[in-house]
């Protein structure tokens, strides 16, 4: 029996003037996979995220999550059937808790609204109970229990961007884009990041990296698409990748040494 793909994108085209910044692209993935899109600069990575997420909308193609086309649907709409996404920045709120933060991204999934909090329902508070224990929960998931009641703002950079992931987390996700997620961490916020990304795709989420370092990247995704000025020239497991001919081509120069040195054992 084959499952139908969670996400499908199907001859994605975006132009900006006359410039084509993906052009034709297509590739699937299944719910608990880890696929990673990579490429070197410029290749459309940020650019084919930013349609997914609904940032952008295509100048051609078409972006089904679970059967149900997404391309042109608002990020707000997109984020409610599932969809979560991280920034290459962090964008915390500043002066709150991590508590409170993670909070924020739990709203999707709570039933709440203004008028049953001003009625004073008392499924709203359960709602918050059971919300607040969620959060902590996935504090506790990114490794930063300790700083669990501290502001943001005291956190380092890495700390910031685990935090990001919890946040994503918190809107229980089918999907989560992941914006260069090793960027600015430390040696063990790597490695801890790794594991976090495994169990979350072992509980069936589908995770959709953009990412430059092929150490962390290339032994975590079940697949990798290769862009290159925004098609796709190749696709597969990464000791595939790593030896494919126009994958190499691509990446002339430093970035070859990189997905050298991050390629898994044969
Ligand atoms: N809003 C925009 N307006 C015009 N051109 C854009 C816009 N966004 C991206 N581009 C161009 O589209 C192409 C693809 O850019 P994109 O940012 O998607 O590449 P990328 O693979 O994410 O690169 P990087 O690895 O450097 O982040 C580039 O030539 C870029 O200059």
């Amino acid at each position: 029996m084959t499952t139908a793909p969670l996400i499908k994108v199907e001859g994605l085209t975006k132009r900006f003037g006359g410039l084509v910044a993906v052009e034709d692209l297509s590739f699937d993935v299944e719910s608990g996979e880890i696929l990673a899109l990579i490429g070197p600069n410029g290749a459309g990575k940020t650019t084919t995220f930013n349609l997914i997420a609904g940032v952008l909308v295509p100048s051609a193609g078409h972006i089904a999550l679970d059967g149900q086309r997404i391309d042109g649907m608002p990020v707000h709409r997109i984020a409610g059937l599932g969809m979560m996404r991280t920034f290459q920045h962090n964008m915390p709120f500043a002066g709150m808790s991590l508590t409170a933060n993670v909070l924020i991204g739990s709203h999707r999934k709570l039933r709440a609204s203004v008028l049953d909090i001003l009625a004073g329902r008392s499924f709203v508070r359960d709602e918050e109970t059971q919300a607040r224990q969620r959060a902590g929960e996935l504090i506790d998931f990114v490794g930063l229990n300790a700083y669990r009641g501290a502001d943001v703002t005291t956190l380092s950079f890495g700390e910031g961007r685990l935090l990001e992931i919890a946040r994503a987390l918190a809107g229980s996700p089918r999907v989560i884009l992941l914006d260069e997620p090793a960027a600015g961490l430390t040696t063990a916020e790597i490695s801890r990041l790794s594991a976090m990304i495994r169990r979350i795709a072992a509980d069936g989420v589908s995770v959709l990296l953009v990412e430059h370092d092929m150490h962390f990247l290339l032994p975590l995704a079940h697949r990798v698409v290769v862009l290159n000025f925004g098609r796709k020239i190749a696709e597969g497991g990464s000791r595939d990748i790593v030896r494919d001919p126009a994958v190499k081509e691509a990446y002339l120069g430093e970035a070859a040494g990189a997905l050298r040195e991050g390629a898994p054992d044969a």
